[in-house]
């Protein structure tokens, strides 16, 4: 098997800049996608990420119906609550645009006092989006987009966690989480290292100590510099002129 692709690299002077390109990129996997088959897979992870794909409000050429959006970690928290992912993106991105609600895939609260079954449900929930679940490993998300934090972590994967060598599960879950708060669900690597794509977004100087981490030594093993999807599947990350002031990796020109 080939090894996978490196990295690209780009690098943006603003975050409107970055937030920009990033809706053309996706706009540009929604056509690949839907081309191939005829919807487009898309997980998103928390933090800051949802305000970044705020350039696709009222944006020409987005085909909201035709999206399937997961989540690549979620909180156990109810669904409205200030720490739930899904409530962030609602609030910044969903409400604003034209996507089904039955297009948005939530976590299951009602299983919420066992993270076992909940996890199973979510990952149940996935299937039914892969024709070819009986035949396929692993599920092939169109588009995954992840953030990471200041100490390398990436969706709910952990430094030095065991979930970390998870090579079973697609949904895991997490009841010792080290951010706040404790109990998670999450993508493993099986399924962000099967996408299409994926794309990490890091902007502003708080990130610029962990970049190098990951990108410039991805030795180290940052739960970030793991996410390396398997060939012919590209990872990329944008990022801005302030988090990526200590790399030394090198950037390549944006283009579609
Ligand atoms: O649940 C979480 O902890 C978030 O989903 C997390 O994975 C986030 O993406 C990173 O911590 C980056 O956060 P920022 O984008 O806010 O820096």
């Amino acid at each position: 098997m080939s090894p996978p692709h490196p990295p690209i690299l780009f690098s943006f002077a603003s975050p409107d800049d970055l937030s920009a390109a990033l809706a053309d990129f996706i706009l540009k996997a929604q056509r690949e996608a839907i081309e191939k088959r005829g919807k487009f897979l898309v997980a998103l992870s928390g933090g800051s990420l949802p305000k970044t794909l705020t350039a696709l409000i009222g944006k020409q050429g987005v085909k909201w119906d035709k999206w399937q959006v997961y989540y690549a970690d979620e909180r156990i928290v109810p669904l409205d609550h200030p720490d739930s992912n899904h409530k962030l993106a609602l609030d910044t991105l969903y409400s604003k645009v034209p996507i089904p609600s039955d297009n948005i895939h939530t976590i299951d609260l009602a299983l919420e006092n066992d993270l076992e079954e909940l996890a199973d449900a979510y990952e149940k929930e996935l299937i039914t989006q892969f024709a070819q679940k009986d035949s396929a490993r692993f599920p092939v998300f169109d588009l995954v987009l992840l953030g990471t934090g200041p100490d390398g972590h990436t969706a709910s994967l952990f430094p030095g966690h065991a979930l970390l060598s998870e090579e079973d599960r697609w949904v895991a879950y997490i009841e010792d989480s080290p951010k706040p708060p404790p109990r998670r669900v999450t993508f493993t690597y099986p399924v962000l290292n099967h996408a299409v794509r994926v794309a990490f977004v890091a902007t502003g100087e708080g990130k610029k100590d962990i970049l190098p981490a990951i990108l410039d030594t991805p030795e180290q093993g940052l739960p970030a510099a793991r996410v390396r999807p398997v060939h012919p599947g590209q990872l990329y990350w944008f990022v801005d002129e302030p988090a990526a002031a200590q790399l030394a990796y090198p950037k390549t020109p944006f283009k579609l």
